[in-house]
């Protein structure tokens, strides 16, 4: 990021003209001085105000624009920022952003960097514009809803609560030391003060183990596999209700990996194609089986098309007994399908929603990302290094560090927070 953050900076914040509508941001301390130069006058602020814009110096006239002020530090970047609502089109947009360039002390933004100055103004946190991110790529009902749980700030609440137990179990580990002699430290903690560090272990803990918000954008990896013509490819269109793998009478049609994201029953899912595994001459085709076994590894659920006994991992696996029109029930798949007559396939997307359950975020459960994971796997580990009892020194240590690693998730240093508890809370008379 460029080093002149007290600069005023401009950009289209809207999608790409020509649209109804465009939005032209301008943040800094010279945005009024933008609106000025543009609108030659200063609307009241907050209220949407009509007003013919010009090239600065009263040049002609660009267009007839909604302009509203938004004084710091209470606008969203925490600055003065000014929006002009002009009409879409691509030379209304060129015109303005040219007469922006020439008001004094302007530059075009870089990207994000509206975003970046409300983190930096501590008008968001760092969870809160990974929210904002997410929201903005959100693609589905369930993305756009987890997104807008981690931009209202949900995490970051949950991560003050974390911060708070750990300020006091700190501050009650300090509070020991200062009266007592190191080695009656441990028997001098106070009541409850081992069981509420353990409660907070269980719930970080708990937390990590749910899927990642990633989840919901990468789907459920789902690997259909199985022998030649077994009737793989033909399931994935019928799965995906399109034409999406090449299929025919003759074994050995699928080589490469044919990747379909859907949505089945609103869940996402990732289904994969693969090669029939078999033993072949074919050079081309023997790297096709063996990319289907590689993606074997990686899959999240199986559906096993071949001899259900021979189901490459019991565990990740839904055994499906293809060609039902034409074939005899066999007692050990775990369903049976026609993509001739349609059989069966609902109970297969039943089968396929309820092994994905535990995969996926719940509705309304707060996700997390994986940056947010790695952190609270590092904080978990220094509770867990707080809760051996035989040095309560080194236990303090682990509780700062712990702290500090929970300030990541957020971004905050949180330093002054935690003085203040530690000092005022629990005022020991020092
Ligand atoms: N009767 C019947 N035929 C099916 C069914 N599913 C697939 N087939 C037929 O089985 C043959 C093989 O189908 P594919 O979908 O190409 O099979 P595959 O497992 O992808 O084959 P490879 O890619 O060669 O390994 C085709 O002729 C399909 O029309 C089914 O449910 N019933
Ligand atoms: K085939
Ligand atoms: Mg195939």
């Amino acid at each position: 990021m460029s080093a002149d953050r007290g600069a005023t900076i401009y950009a289209l914040s809207s999608g790409t003209p020509p649209a109804a509508i465009a939005v032209i941001r301008v943040s800094g301390p010279r945005a009024d001085a933008a609106v000025e130069a543009l609108a030659g006058r200063l609307p009241e602020a907050r209220r949407p105000s009509l007003a013919v814009l010009r090239r600065p110096g009263g040049g002609d006239v660009l267009d007839r624009a909604l302009v509203l002020r938004f004084p710091g530090p209470t606008s969203s970047t925490g600055e003065d920022l000014a929006e002009f609502h002009v009409h879409g089109g691509r030379s209304v947009v060129a015109a303005v952003l040219a007469a922006l360039a020439q008001v004094g002390g302007l530059r075009p933004a870089e990207p994000g960097e509206f975003t970046r100055r409300a983190f930096e103004n501590g008008r968001i946190d760092l969870s809160e514009a990974e929210g904002l991110a997410d929201l903005l790529m959100a693609e589905t009902e369930a993305q756009r809803r987890m997104a807008l749980q981690l931009a209202g700030g949900a995490l970051s609440r949950r991560v003050e609560d974390w911060q708070r137990t750990l300020l006091a179990l700190s501050a009650q580990l300090e509070a020991v030391f200062d009266f007592a002699d190191e080695a009656d430290v441990g028997s001098d903690l106070p009541s409850g003060w081992s069981e509420s560090l353990r409660a907070l272990a269980t719930e970080v803990g708990a937390a990590l183990a749910r899927p990642s918000i990633e989840r919901l954008r990468d789907g459920v990896r789902t690997v259909i596999a199985g022998p030649p013509n077994a009737g793989k490819s033909s399931l994935l269109n019928v799965l995906v209700g399109r034409e999406a793998a090449i299929t025919s009478a003759i074994p050995g049609t699928t080589r490469d990996l044919v990747e379909a994201p859907t949505a089945i029953g609103g869940a996402p899912f990732l289904l994969i194609d693969t090669a029939g595994l078999r033993e072949t001459g074919d050079v081309i085709e023997t790297i096709g089986v063996e990319r289907a076994r590689a993606s074997l590894e990686a899959a999240d659920i199986i559906l096993w098309l071949g001899d259900p006994e021979a189901s490459p991992d019991p565990g990740r696996s839904i055994r499906v007994q293809s060609k039902a029109d034409i074939n005899d029930a066999d007692p050990k798949a775990d369903c049976r399908v026609s993509v001739v007559t349609g059989a069966g396939i609902d109970d297969l997307i039943a089968l396929l929603r309820e092994r994905s359950a535990g995969l996926l975020p719940r509705e309304g459960e707060l996700a997390i990302n994986a940056r947010h994971q790695a952190i609270l796997r590092d904080v978990l580990e220094h509770l867990r290094e707080a809760q051996s009892p035989h040095d309560p020194i080194l236990a303090a240590e682990s509780l700062r560090v712990a702290r500090g690693s929970l300030d990541r998730i957020t971004g905050r240093a949180g330093v002054e927070d935690m003085l203040d508890a530690l000092f005022g809370t629990f005022c020991i008379g020092k």
